[in-house]
């Protein structure tokens, strides 16, 4: 996510002990007098709850963490994290006011935007962020992406008879996440296979691993190679802005064959014969953001789905059933196809609820915000939201440890969950515009899987563990042991 998609550990870069900047914070955001203030406590000067919060979740037991506190201080507390002091808001009503509320902006790291860059949407509010996500929703929206399924289809069954076919063994996580990065560079940049894409995974493979470091920039730390991966990454990508906009220009391409092309195509103005409605700035700042939020997220989506369907061949084999049975071996799969695959998404719906991707994310209150209880969160202080929480909740999800992905049956979900329950993917205005194409693409997946292949979690005892590290990240990748059930036509796709 991105995301900085919050992510809530993308701010432990902000734990390291830079006591001062910390101490300065610190005294900066005390809690204003003879306020409403929501219960609970700031914990220890600097530190607050942080260290404890990231022991729980290198531990698996964040969810519990914060259980724990909602049990004792109800579903509006303060804490204090990263340096900062917070107000936890925990279910669907709070969720609703932190989507809702003009009064909470978006809060990344500032690490975050000298890597993604400054006009990231994660960075911009109001006209600027509608502009911008308007232009991105419009491309990433279900009549734009139908005539995608085929070219997804194209990189799921080179993937899969590449990386996947004919072996015994093989790592989930880091496998998935090659795809997904083939996915964003064939639809969203419009890379063919070749030594510019190439160059262009290795740059953003750099660039991530340095995300959520400490924000050093000295000779030698993960954070100064991440700022020199992004730098060489906007290159390639301002080279491929100007092809696009000069094939455009000649008539050799057309807006809809990428997003890159698309945004660069876009005019202001109601004829459309304005001023470009994106300066190429933002274009390339808002690729990286759609491949820093998508990649890793939809990878990890994919890897928890292969994790509980190991245990589970009944729904296996009801999702084979679906869809996969009625398609001729090496048809590519259609729009109207992956329409009809609702067990395999209720499947993918139910994994997002257990291990949602983003563990949390932060906003920032840019006045002082009442909520409905009458408590206040001060001008200043940041807000954090987690979707476990609401996710876990027995109150609205009846035993919420059983894996049960009948529970989005349209009408069983219309009836139980009230609105704001289900926020794997956000909500309001700034709800994931990827999440269209994250269905696409984990459908397809799915249906090449469950087509070719079983499999067996290995490897020991730790296979059924994860951390969150930040994202949810199983041990050594998930290692799986596959049986082939039927032959990948891998001929045309090894190329
Ligand atoms: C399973 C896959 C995914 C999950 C679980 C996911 C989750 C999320 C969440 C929770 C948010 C909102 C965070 C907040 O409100 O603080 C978000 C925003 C965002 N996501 Fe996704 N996402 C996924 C896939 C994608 C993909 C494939 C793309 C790329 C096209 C994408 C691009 C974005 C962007 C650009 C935002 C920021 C939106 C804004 O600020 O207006 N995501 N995502």
């Amino acid at each position: 996510m991105a995301l900085a998609v919050v992510v809530v550990a993308l701010l432990v870069a902000f734990l390291t002990p830079l006591a001062v900047y910390l101490a300065g914070r610190s005294t900066r955001t005390k809690p204003p007098p003879r306020r409403n203030l929501p219960p609970g406590s700031l914990g220890l000067p600097l530190v607050g709850q942080s260290l404890s919060l990231l022991r729980a979740m290198r531990r698996n037991t964040a969810e519990r963490w914060l259980q724990d506190r909602i049990d004792r201080y109800g579903p509006v507390s303060k804490l204090s994290l990263f340096g900062a002091p917070t107000v936890l808001l925990a279910g669907p009503a709070a969720n609703k006011a932190v989507f809702l509320s003009e009064a909470l902006a978006p809060k990344q790291p500032r690490s975050l935007a000298a890597i993604i860059g400054r006009r990231n949407m994660l960075e911009l509010v109001g006209d600027d962020h509608r502009r911008v996500r308007g232009a991105l929703a419009q491309f990433l929206r279900p009549e734009m992406l139908r005539r995608y399924v085929g070219r997804i289809d194209g990189e799921v069954r080179r993937h899969l008879a590449g990386r996947w076919a004919g072996r015994r063994t093989v790592a989930v996580l880091p496998l998935m996440k090659l795809l997904t990065l083939d996915v964003i560079a064939t639809l969203l940049f419009g890379l063919a296979r070749g030594a510019v894409r190439e160059r262009l995974a290795a740059a953003f493979a750099d660039m991530l691993e340095g995300l959520w470091a400490v924000p050093l920039d000295l000779p030698f730390t993960a954070f100064r190679r991440s700022l020199r991966a992004s730098a060489r990454a906007r290159r390639l990508l301002a080279a491929t802005v100007r092809e696009k906009k000069a094939n455009l220009e000649q008539g050799e391409s057309s807006p809809s064959d990428d997003l890159i092309s698309y945004l660069v195509s876009l005019r202001d103005g109601d004829g459309g014969g304005g001023r470009p409605l994106l300066t190429e700035e933002e274009i390339i700042d808002n690729s990286i953001v759609c491949l820093t939020a998508g990649h890793d997220t939809s990878a990890i989506l994919l890897t928890f789905m292969v994790r509980h369907l190991a245990d589970d061949p009944a729904i296996l084999a009801a999702m084979h059933e679906e869809i996969a049975r009625s398609k001729r071996d090496g048809e590519a799969l259609t729009w109207e196809d992956v329409a009809r695959m609702k067990l395999t998404w209720r499947v993918a719906q139910e994994t997002l609820r257990m291990v949602p991707p983003v563990f949390g994310s932060f906003r920032r209150a840019l006045e002082d915000v009442e909520l409905d209880g009458g408590y206040v969160i001060p001008k200043g202080w940041q807000v954090f939201w987690a979707p476990c929480v609401t996710h876990m909740d027995p109150a609205i999800y009846h035993d919420p440890d059983k894996f049960d992905p009948s529970r989005f049956d349209a009408q069983a979900a219309a009836a139980a969950a009230p609105p704001y329950s289900f926020v794997a993917f956000g909500g309001g205005p700034r709800i994931c515009p990827g999440m269209e194409l994250a269905r696409v693409e984990t459908l397809v997946t799915m249906h090449y899987l469950v087509r070719h292949f079983r499999w067996r979690l290995c490897c020991g005892g730790e296979e059924n563990t994860f951390v969150r590290d930040p994202l949810p990240s199983p041990a050594n990748g998930l290692p799986v042991e596959l049986d082939h059930i039927a032959p990948l036509r891998c001929d045309e796709f090894n190329s």
